[in-house]
C-alpha cells in the first residue's frame, strides 16, 4: 500500500497537513510526485522556472532523494503514476486559482483512487471569509477584520518518518538560482523577523532593505503563511501587526480571484472595459526596458529585468505609469509582471494591477494619479535606489537623481517620453468617459 502526495504550491514537508495525510493514509509509504506541467511550465519566465527548479532539488533532497518529476498533462500523469504504484489515495492541498481548479476537477474525474484535498496555500482557504449575510466582502478592511476574527489553525509538525517510494521520473530541470527551498526560507524568514518591528515606518522605501522578500517562498509554498503568523504572533509590535495585515492582503487577492476567476485578466469593475487605451509601441517598450526617462519608475523597470523582484511601492508607481501617463492596458503590464517575476502569482499580480488601474473590487479612486517624480523624491529621498540601478545618474548626488534634466542632464540617460502634467489630463478625460 502506499499513498502519491502530489506537491505542487507547497514544495516543504513542515506544516504540510496535506502531507501528513498521505503519510497516514499510505502508512507510512508515500510517493512524492511533481507535474512538469509544460501549460504552465511555458508561460512562466526564466525567474520562475529558474526558482521552481531550485526548489524542486531541495524537496528531493528532503525526501531522499526520491522526488519523481514527470513533465506531461497532469490529467495523464497523475493517473497513470497512481495506476503504477498502486496507490490508495493522492493528496494534494487544494488550489484555488481559476486553472488549478478546473485541472484538480479533471484529475479527479480520471482518477481510480480519491483525490483528497487538505489544506490551502493560505491561512484562511478562499470563499471561507463571509460577511453577516453570508456573503464574500468586495472591500479590504472589512475583510481583514473577519480575517482576524476567524482566526487560523496552529501550525503542523513534518511527519516523523517516511518510506518514500521509488518510482521512474524525468530528469529534474538544471537551475543556477540560490536561495530556494524549505530550508532556506525558514532561515530567511526567522533571520527577517529580528528586523519586523521597523516594517511599519520603513516598508514603503525601496532605498532601505525592510521588506522581507518573502513572496518567493510563499509563491512556492517553501514555507506556509501559518507558519509566520504563529512567529508574529510572538512579536507584538507595531511592525509585526502591519506586517500580518500585508500577509491578509495576499489572502484577500487570493479569496478575490477564487469567486471571480475571471478577474485574471477582465476588469471587476465593468464599465471599465469600455476604457480607451493605446496600443502597447514604443512607450510599451521603453517600459519594458527602463528609458522611459522617469528615473523612479525606469530604477524599478531595470530592477525587475535584472533581479526577477521589485519593492511594492515600485510596484504600484510603475503600474500607474503604464496605465495612466501611457494610456496602455493594465492586462499587458500584468503579463510583463508575471513573465519577469520571480514570485509572479496570477491572484496578487491581477487583483493588485487592477487595484492600481482603478478597476478593481477595492481599487484606488481613479483619479488619484500618482506623479512619478513626486513619488520618487518622498519614496527614494536620497536617491540612492535610483542611482543602485541606473548607472547613468549615479554622478547626481542626493535627490537631484530623480530630476537630471534639471541638473545638466545625463549621458546615455533619456529624456522624458511623456509629460506628466498632459499624461494626467488625458487619463482623467478617459475615465470622465466611461463613468
Ligand atoms: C502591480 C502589482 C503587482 C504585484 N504582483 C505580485 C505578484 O505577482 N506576486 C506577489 O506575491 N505579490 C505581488 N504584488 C504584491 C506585493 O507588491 C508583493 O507581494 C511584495 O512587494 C513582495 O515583497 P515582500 O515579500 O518583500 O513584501 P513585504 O512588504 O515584506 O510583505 C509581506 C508579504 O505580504 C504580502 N503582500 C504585501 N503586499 C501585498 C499586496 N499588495 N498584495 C498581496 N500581497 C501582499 C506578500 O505575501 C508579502 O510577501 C504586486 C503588487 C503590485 C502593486
Amino acid at each position: 500500500m502506499a499513498a502519491v502526495m502530489w506537491f505542487r504550491r507547497d514544495l516543504r514537508l513542515a506544516d504540510n497537513p496535506a502531507l501528513l495525510d498521505a503519510v497516514s493514509a499510505g502508512d507510512g509509504r508515500v510517493v512524492a510526485l511533481f507535474v512538469l506541467d509544460p501549460r504552465l511550465w511555458d508561460r512562466a519566465g526564466d525567474p520562475r522556472r529558474e526558482h521552481l527548479a531550485a526548489s524542486l532539488r531541495s524537496l528531493s533532497e528532503s525526501v531522499d532523494g526520491q522526488l519523481v518529476v514527470r513533465r506531461g498533462d497532469p490529467v495523464e500523469v497523475v493517473p497513470a503514476l497512481a495506476g503504477e504504484v498502486g496507490a490508495t489515495s493522492v493528496h494534494i492541498s487544494a488550489d484555488h486559482a481559476p486553472y488549478g481548479q478546473d485541472r484538480d476537477t479533471e484529475v479527479e474525474a480520471s482518477l481510480n483512487c480519491p483525490l483528497v484535498a487538505t489544506g490551502s496555500p493560505y491561512a484562511i482557504a478562499p470563499g471561507r471569509i463571509l460577511n453577516q449575510q453570508n456573503r464574500p466582502y468586495q472591500v479590504f478592511t472589512p475583510y481583514f477584520r473577519r480575517w482576524l476574527e476567524h482566526g487560523w489553525r496552529h501550525p503542523v509538525d513534518p511527519p516523523a518518518k517516511v518510506d518514500w517510494i521509488a518510482a521512474d521520473g524525468d530528469n529534474l530541470p538544471d537551475s543556477t538560482a540560490e536561495g530556494a527551498g524549505e530550508q532556506a526560507a525558514l532561515d530567511h524568514w526567522r533571520d527577517y523577523l529580528d528586523d519586523v518591528g521597523r516594517y511599519d515606518d520603513e516598508r514603503d522605501r525601496p532605498d532601505l532593505d525592510s521588506i522581507s522578500r518573502m513572496s518567493i517562498p510563499l509563491k512556492y509554498g517553501e514555507i506556509h503563511p501559518r507558519t509566520m503568523l504563529a512567529d508574529l504572533a510572538r512579536k507584538r509590535s507595531a511592525g509585526a501587526e502591519a506586517y500580518r495585515r500585508q500577509l491578509a492582503w495576499r489572502e484577500f487577492c487570493a479569496d478575490l480571484l477564487a469567486r471571480h476567476p475571471e478577474a485574471a485578466w477582465k476588469p471587476l469593475r465593468p464599465e471599465f472595459e469600455r476604457m480607451e487605451y493605446d496600443e502597447p509601441g514604443d512607450a510599451f517598450e521603453a517600459w519594458c526596458e527602463g528609458r522611459t526617462g522617469f528615473p523612479f519608475v525606469d530604477a524599478g523597470m531595470r530592477q525587475l529585468a535584472e533581479s526577477g523582484f521589485l519593492h511594492n511601492r515600485v510596484r504600484m508607481v510603475v503600474a500607474s505609469f503604464l496605465v495612466k501617463d501611457l494610456h496602455v492596458h493594465w492586462r499587458l503590464g500584468a503579463r510583463w509582471f508575471m513573465r519577469s517575476l520571480r514570485d509572479g502569482d496570477l491572484a496578487s499580480n491581477s487583483l493588485n494591477w487592477q487595484w492600481v488601474a482603478g478597476c478593481g473590487a477595492d481599487a484606488a479612486p481613479y483619479f488619484r494619479i500618482f506623479n512619478p517624480i513626486g513619488q520618487g523624491l518622498k519614496f527614494d529621498p536620497d536617491g540612492e535606489y535610483v542611482r543602485r540601478w541606473i548607472p547613468e545618474l549615479r554622478h547626481l548626488d542626493g535627490k537631484a537623481a530623480h530630476e537630471p534634466l534639471k541638473h545638466g542632464g545625463a549621458d546615455g540617460y533619456p529624456a522624458p517620453i511623456v509629460d506628466h502634467a498632459e499624461a494626467r489630463r488625458e487619463a482623467l478625460r478617459r475615465y470622465d468617459a466611461i463613468r
